[in-house]
Order: structure tokens, then C-alpha cells, then sequence
């Protein structure tokens, strides 16, 4: 990945040098060197892409007591230039990650909410290379780490190899593939390692305890604990098995563990906190706000407000 650089307090800018793939670094352990802005070339200096990487960010939040809020939105819903502002509204009303869909024709573990979302994004000609160029531009004026989600389809036909370097490329920090079973994501975990993204793995309340603990060894950047069968969208409830899954998973790992799947309200995220996950995904609720507004503009403004509500909701 391309050496990144990051604003400090005293006007300086840190090069944050590539880090080797198979060390966990902490934020402090990461080997910087400091450099006066004006030394920079103007192009080098408007690239401020976001240093830290989502254990990073992980890290940086467990030492703050903080759990990670992370929303779901889908490429090109309703278009890319929307996706474009979408980002920055969610990484300034306090977003710590945020995932991003790569609409796919057949979602199949997706619910209404998000097929309608990846429908209308598709009627667009949203496709990955556009989804690409828009990060290209967008990431570097991100300070929160994108993962990016994608179905495993879309990446085989593209060539493991050149989806894992484009991405990387354009500053992406991890990885969900939902539908790779567990001894297919081999070949991805490799590709991973080799261009710095971080793959999260997932786990579902159906995941055999063996198997789960092989997950979340393999795992990088987070563990996704999904907290019900099913597909995606709002549920009427959280699912009561969360609190021992989390336990199961804490007696596997030290990795942190973020808890999707039906939390399409603020109380809900507060719930999953309390339970002691690191980190809460919200997606159908958020792509729902955005997506089913009258206009981009209200549908930003209402994004804002919406995110607000459960970022405010984790602090309470
Ligand atoms: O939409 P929900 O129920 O809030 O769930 C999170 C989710 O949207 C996101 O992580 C996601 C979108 N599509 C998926 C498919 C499988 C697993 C996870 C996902």
C-alpha cells in the first residue's frame, strides 16, 4: 500500500511507512518520521488518507473505552456522487469504520432493504470500476478506514490478485466477503496479506464452535459476528444468544469482535455495547434513510441526523 501521511497537532505531517503485513503493530508502535508540510509537493499533501488501519482503529477505541460504530451503506445508491458526500457525512458525525457495499445482482444473504438498495444502484451502471475511482478521489479526505463488502462472485471473476491490489490501491483498509466459505477464503486471506487489507471474517449463530474458533484465528481486523440466521433488515429484537456468543468468541480470541445483523435502532447498538462488543455494523437502517428519501440532499441531511442518534446512543 502506498505510504500514507497524517497531519499532527504540531503541524507536521507523519509518512507512516508500509507496514510488514505479519506484525500487529500498535498506532504508537508504527515507524514514522516527520516532515515539514511545506516540504511536501502540493499533490503529496493533499493526500491525507486515513493511517490507521482497522485494528488500528480498533486499538485506538479500546484504549478510549470507546465501541466502534460502523455503518453500511451501498455503492451508487442512489448514485456515486451521493456515496461520494455519504462517506464524509458519516466519517464527521462520528462513524469510526465504515462499510461499503459493492451491489451485487443476486445478494443472496441480503433482506428487501439492501436488494432494493443494490437494484437501484445497478439501474445507475454503478460498477467496480467506477465504485474505485470515486474512493480514489473520496478516501483521502476520510479520516475513519473503509471496508469494503463484496460477494465472492464479483471478486473470482475479476481475478483475486488485481480486485485485492485495486482496492488496496485506492486506500481500502479491510475486507467482508459474506458468502467465501470459511475453506474458500484461502486464496483471499493470501491476496490480503500480500496488499495490506485486512480480511474480516464472519460468524453466525449456526457456526459450530470448532469451526468458529478456526475463523476467528484466521480472522484480521475484526471478527463480524453476525447476530442472527437469516438475511439482512431490521429485526424486532436483538437476538438474547449475543451475549454467549460474544463469550465464546472472547475464549477463542483477543481479536475485537463486531456484532451486525438487524440492529436498526439505537437502543439496540446500546444493548450490543453493554454485552461487551467492540464494535456495532448498522446497515438496512442507514441504506433505508439515505436511499428512500426524496432527494439526495434530504437523504443526506437525514443520514446525518440518523447516525447521530446512535453514535450519541453509544456514548450514553
Ligand atoms: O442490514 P443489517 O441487518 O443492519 O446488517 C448489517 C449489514 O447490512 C452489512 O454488514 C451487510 C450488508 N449485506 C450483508 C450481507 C451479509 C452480511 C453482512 C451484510
Amino acid at each position: 500500500m502506498a505510504t500514507s501521511l497524517k497531519s499532527t497537532a504540531t503541524g507536521f505531517l507523519q509518512l507512516k511507512k508500509p507496514q510488514n503485513p505479519f506484525l500487529h503493530h500498535s498506532p504508537s508502535q508504527a515507524s514514522t518520521v516527520s516532515v515539514k508540510r511545506h516540504l511536501l509537493t502540493p499533490m503529496a499533501a493533499l493526500t491525507l488518507t486515513p493511517t490507521l488501519n482497522l485494528s488500528q482503529t480498533f486499538t485506538k477505541l479500546k484504549n478510549q473505552r470507546k465501541v466502534a460504530f460502523i455503518p453500511y451503506i451501498t455503492a451508487g445508491d442512489p448514485d456515486l456522487s451521493t456515496t461520494a458526500q455519504a462517506l464524509k457525512v458519516l466519517d464527521s458525525s462520528g462513524a469510526d469504520v465504515i462499510e461499503l457495499g459493492v451491489p451485487h445482482s443476486d445478494p443472496i444473504l441480503d433482506g428487501p432493504v439492501i436488494q432494493a438498495s443494490a437494484t437501484r444502484s445497478l439501474a445507475r451502471g454503478t460498477n467496480f470500476n467506477s465504485i474505485m475511482s470515486m474512493l480514489k478521489d473520496v478516501v483521502p479526505q476520510l479520516s475513519c478506514p473503509i471496508v469494503l463488502f463484496s460477494y465472492h462472485n464479483p471478486i473470482i471473476k475479476h481475478g483475486t490478485e488485481n480486485f485485492m491490489s485495486t482496492i488496496s490501491d485506492v486506500g481500502v483498509h479491510g475486507l467482508v466477503v459474506p458468502d467465501a466459505p470459511f475453506e474458500e477464503t484461502k486464496s483471499l486471506r493470501k491476496e490480503a496479506v500480500k496488499n495490506n487489507v485486512e480480511l474480516a471474517l464472519l460468524t453466525t449463530p449456526a457456526t459450530p464452535i470448532d469451526r468458529m474458533k478456526k475463523i476467528v484465528e484466521a480472522s484480521e481486523g475484526f471478527v463480524y459476528l453476525v447476530s442472527t440466521v437469516g438475511v439482512t433488515g431490521a429485526r424486532e429484537s436483538v437476538n438474547e444468544q449475543v451475549p454467549r456468543l460474544l463469550r465464546e468468541i472472547r475464549e477463542a480470541t483477543t481479536k475485537p469482535v463486531a456484532v451486525g445483523f438487524g440492529l436498526s435502532k439505537p437502543e439496540y447498538v446500546k444493548q450490543v455495547a453493554e454485552w461487551g462488543a467492540d464494535g456495532v455494523i448498522v446497515g438496512s437502517a442507514i441504506v433505508k434513510v439515505l436511499g428512500e428519501a426524496k432527494s439526495p440532499e434530504e437523504g443526506l441531511k437525514a443520514l446525518e441526523t440518523f447516525t447521530k442518534s446512535f453514535t450519541s446512543a453509544l456514548l450514553g
